[in-house]
């Protein structure tokens, strides 16, 4: 019987939100979330804000005990040295980060980052001791192709190259089709699964049921309260990446009790 994987849901805040407005929102998420008597064994609650932020969030959550977790959008190819501008592995790790989002969509188109890129990148996170999301996904010319599961799965492959099956098992990875990203455009819960599935089978042809079974595969793209519960229901979905419904308390509180969300 496969280990049981603990929803995740995590809040990708971009660049959005200052340090002051940081501690603002996790206090009123970690509010409603306690107020609604969130439990956490059935969602874990992440917030992904910027780099700029994550030393007040550390002390915030930190001196107040709470059992939210955090971590960063973001995470440099190198180890340190002369690099201006960037952020290495080991200072995210120092702010008690716990999770760094990898190869999201907006860093593949802007910055160009490729599947090489991005799989140095998840290297760095968890040699310094953080789990990567490893984002993958296809635009819409490639959706309109039918090529949205060859697609994603190379984008995992290419990713995940030279992880062990007991490091793929303790990952995550978020497929975000470009097309549903911040444009109300969402999936449908078939359209998820479909290729969170494949992307699970692919890691079961490659690195066998350890991996398949505790890596966790989440879904993201226009995530609202009112649609997780249906997209949860798909048994290859672990989880969602969300961005814009997660600047709001009440909101990403509703997504993190999709347990308790009607399935439209
Ligand atoms: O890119 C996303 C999360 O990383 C999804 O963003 P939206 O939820 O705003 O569509």
């Amino acid at each position: 019987m496969a280990a049981k994987r603990t929803p995740l849901m995590a809040g990708n805040w971009k660049m959005n939100l200052n340090h002051q407005e940081a501690v603002v929102l996790v206090q009123k998420l970690v509010w409603t979330l306690s107020d609604k008597r969130h439990d956490y064994a059935k969602a874990e609650v992440v917030v992904v804000p910027p780099f700029t932020d994550l030393r007040s969030v550390q002390t915030l959550v930190d001196g107040d005990r709470l059992s939210i977790k955090y971590g960063a959008q973001d995470v440099s190819v190198h180890e340190s040295g002369a690099y201006t501008g960037e952020i290495s592995a080991g200072m995210l790790a120092k702010l008690g980060c716990s999770y760094v989002v990898v190869g999201h969509s907006e860093r593949r188109e802007y910055h160009a980052e490729t599947d090489a890129v991005v799989n140095t990148k998840a290297h760095r996170a968890l040699a310094a001791g953080m789990t990567p999301i490893v984002c993958v996904g296809e635009g819409l010319e490639v959706r309109q192709a039918g090529q949205q599961v060859e697609h994603c799965v190379a984008q995992v492959t290419g990713s995940l190259a030279g992880f062990t099956a007991e490091q793929v098992a303790g990952l995550v990875v978020a497929y975000e089709p470009v097309w549903a990203i911040g444009t109300g455009e969402v999936a449908t819960p078939d359209d998820a699964q479909e290729v969170c599935a494949a992307i699970r089978a692919s890691i079961r042809g490659s690195l066998g049921d350890e991996a398949a079974d505790g890596v966790r595969v989440l879904y993201g793209g226009s995530v609202k309260a009112a649609n997780v519960a249906g997209i949860m229901t798909q048994p290859d979905v672990d989880g969602c990446l969300v961005g814009g419904a997660s600047l709001q308390a009440e909101e990403f509180a509703g997504i993190c009790r999709f347990y308790d969300m009607p399935v439209l």
